[in-house]
């Protein structure tokens, strides 16, 4: 696994509108190699920036809306079109003003969908439905996503893994139930590390003072049961896109060095 790279702007709208620029250039290099490119949403307020961020970058349609698959990292287990749900979010910043193929977008089961209430699954349904995009050449029974994005939580969680809680421990599925999570709504449905790890990129966004422990604590060697988001590596790159105040505590040994 290489080391993290980390990059840090100047602050989060920066961030966010650089990171939309990287995420563009990333997809259109994939669809012109591969011919489709396969992308994993993150919510919370720095996943929804970069999506707003992108809906406005002037070189937005660069990429071809019709062949990109969308999945998501987690999901907040609540009633379809709740304000809550990340694909509510998602497609209030950006999926409702692009031509994306319906058939190639994946959000996660609502609260109020086949499988009721069962949040659980509701989380097999993914893993199954995963499971089918899978190809033979694929590191897990999930896409080989080209970028897999994560916000980081304050107490380093990452999707809706949370410190200590069973989820982050999982070593077998691809997505599990979130039971009694400390970032409201309680129930979730999450990937798992091994289905993060399948992802060619992993990108965590973190912008914002109240990043900077989590930030630190996460690239300083912490174990991913009590900081997942250390556990959230891809297998060709791991990025950290970071404003300054969330990198403001990291050791200075991490901080990306001074132009010269
Ligand atoms: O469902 C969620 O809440 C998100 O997926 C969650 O993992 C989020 O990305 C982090 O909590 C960071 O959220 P902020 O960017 O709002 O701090």
């Amino acid at each position: 696994m290489s080391p993290p790279q980390l990059v840090v702007h100047r602050d989060k709208e920066l961030m966010a509108q650089a990171a939309a620029a990287r995420l563009i250039t990333k997809v259109v290099d994939a669809q012109a190699s591969r011919g489709y490119a396969s992308v994993v949403l993150t919510g919370g307020r720095n996943g929804n920036g970069l999506l707003t961020a992108l809906a406005a970058a002037p070189a937005r349609d660069a990429i071809d809306w019709g062949r990109l698959d969308l999945w998501w990292g987690d999901e907040r287990f609540v009633p379809e079109g709740d304000p809550e749900r990340n694909v509510t979010q998602a497609r209030e910043a950006l999926l409702d003003s692009v031509p994306l193929d319906p058939k190639r977008v994946h959000p996660m089961p609502a609260a109020d969908g086949p499988y009721g209430k069962d949040a659980d699954a509701a989380a097999e349904a993914y893993a199954v439905e995963l499971a089918k995009a899978a190809g033979p050449e694929n590191h897990a029974p999930v896409p080989s996503f080209d970028v897999l994005m994560l916000g980081v939580g304050p107490d380093t969680h990452v999707a809706s893994l949370f410190p200590e809680l069973p989820a982050v421990r999982e070593t077998e599925r691809t997505v599990v139930g979130v039971h009694g999570a400390p970032k409201p709504p309680p129930t979730r449905i999450t990937l798992t590390l091994p289905a993060i790890r399948a992802a060619r990129e992993v990108w965590l966004l973190a912008a914002g003072e109240d990043k900077a422990n989590a930030a630190a604590i996460a690239l300083s060697g912490a174990g991913e049961v009590q900081a997942p988001a250390a556990g959230a590596y891809g297998r060709s790159r791991t990025l950290w896109l970071l404003d300054a105040a969330a990198a403001s505590r990291l050791p200075r040994s991490l901080y990306p060095p001074a132009s010269p």
